[in-house]
C-alpha cells in the first residue's frame, strides 16, 4: 500500500440501511490493513473547516501571556494551552516543535464523574478570545456526530450491534479536540538530520479524526515499516485507529505508527485532531468475534479510564527520562 485510501461515507447518513453496505466494508478493509483511512462526505463544510482554521491561527497569536494564563500545566484534568518548543530542555536536540490547545466536555468538578476520576474530567481553560468557547463546542458537536457513524459502521464490520461502541459515548465520555500549531522553528536552532517536527507516536483511544491544513507532512508507518505519505485532501478528514480500539478488537484494526515531517523553513502548519475516547468506566474486554484460532485472545480487560490515565503516565515518565538524560 503507498497511499491511505479516500473514502466518501456519505452512503452512511441513508435511511436505508442496504446503502451502508459498501461503505462499511471499505472503511472495515482499511482499519485492518493499515488503520487510517481519510474520509470524504462526512456533512462538514470546508467554509466550517476554513472558520476553525481561521479561529486556531487568532488563538495561538494571543500574547503569551494571555496563552500561559490558560496552561495546561495549571489544569488537573489536561485542558488548556501547551507549548513543547518553549519547554525545549536540550536546544541541540529538539523535538517536536508544536503548541496545543486541548478542550473536551466542561464539567464541573462536584460532577460525579469529575469525583470520581478528577484526572479526565472537570472544566476547560477557554481564555478571553471572543466566541472561541462556542465555536469549539460546536465544533465539537459536529466531529462527535461524525465519530458516532464511524463507529458505528465499524460496530456492524465487526458483527456486532449498532450502537456497541456508541453506547459509551451518550454522556461523559473523555474525547478531547486538540488544536496545533507548529510554527516555524528558530533560525539558530540546530535540527537533527531527520528531526520531526512530530515524533513517530501511536494514539491512545477508540479512533482519532484529524483535520490538515494544505502544508503537509503527515506520514504513517505500512507493515513492512516503510512511512507513506498522507497528504492533505479537500475538505477530508483523516481517520485513524487507535491503542484502545486496536486492544479492544485484539489487534484486528491497527493503530498505526505516525509521525510529520520538518517542515520547510519559515513554515507555520496547522492541525486539528479529535481524539475520541469513550466513558471512563467504559468496560473494554476482547471483543468475543475478534478471537479465533489464529488470533487467539491477547489482552487483560481493562478500563477506558485506566487504560488511558496508564497512557498519560507513561508519557510522562518517558518524557521525564528524556528530561534526564
Ligand atoms: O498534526 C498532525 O497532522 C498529526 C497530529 C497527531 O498525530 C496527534 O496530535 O496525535
Ligand atoms: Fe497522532
Amino acid at each position: 500500500m503507498t497511499t491511505i485510501p479516500v473514502i466518501d461515507i456519505s452512503a452512511l447518513s441513508s435511511a436505508n440501511r442496504d446503502d451502508w453496505q459498501p461503505v462499511i466494508a471499505q472503511i472495515d478493509q482499511a482499519c485492518r490493513e493499515i488503520g487510517f483511512l481519510a474520509i470524504t462526505g462526512h456533512g462538514i463544510s470546508q467554509h466550517q473547516l476554513d472558520s476553525m482554521f481561521a479561529l486556531s491561527k487568532r488563538f495561538f497569536e494571543q500574547p503569551m501571556a494571555a496563552k500561559e494564563a490558560m496552561a495546561i500545566a495549571n489544569s488537573s484534568n489536561h485542558r488548556g494551552w501547551g507549548s513543547h518548543g518553549a519547554e525545549q530542555l536540550d536546544p541541540s536536540n529538539p523535538g517536536d516543535w508544536k503548541e496545543t490547545f486541548d478542550m473536551a466536555m466542561d464539567i464541573h468538578p462536584q460532577h460525579p464523574v469529575a469525583q470520581a476520576c478528577p484526572a479526565l474530567y472537570g472544566p476547560n481553560q477557554y481564555g478571553e478570545l471572543s466566541g472561541f468557547q462556542q465555536q469549539m463546542n460546536q465544533h465539537y458537536g459536529l466531529l462527535m456526530s461524525v465519530a458516532r457513524r464511524m463507529l458505528r459502521a465499524m460496530a456492524i464490520a465487526l458483527g456486532l450491534e449498532d450502537d456497541f461502541f456508541t453506547r459509551y459515548f451518550t454522556s461523559e465520555h473523555i474525547s478531547v479536540l486538540r488544536m496545533i500549531h507548529y510554527p516555524p522553528r528558530p533560525a539558530d536552532q540546530v535540527v537533527a538530520e531527520g528531526a520531526m517536527a512530530a515524533g513517530a507516536h501511536t494514539d491512545y483511544g477508540c479512533i482519532t479524526l484529524l483535520a490538515q491544513d494544505d502544508v503537509g507532512g503527515l506520514e504513517v508507518q505500512s507493515k513492512d515499516g516503510s512511512w507513506i505519505s498522507a497528504p492533505p485532501v479537500a475538505g477530508s478528514l483523516v481517520v485513524n485507529i487507535g491503542d484502545l480500539l486496536q486492544r479492544w478488537t485484539n489487534d484486528v484494526y491497527r493503530s498505526t505508527a505516525h509521525r510529520v515531517r520538518n517542515l520547510a523553513p519559515g513554515k507555520h502548519r496547522y492541525s486539528m485532531p479529535f481524539f475520541v475516547e469513550p466513558r471512563y468506566d467504559t468496560p473494554v474486554a476482547t471483543i468475543d468475534a475478534c478471537i479465533s484460532a489464529d488470533n487467539p485472545a491477547r489482552y487483560e480487560p481493562t478500563t477506558s479510564g485506566e487504560w488511558i490515565l496508564s497512557r498519560f503516565a507513561a508519557t510522562y515518565a518517558y518524557r521525564q527520562d528524556d528530561a534526564d538524560a
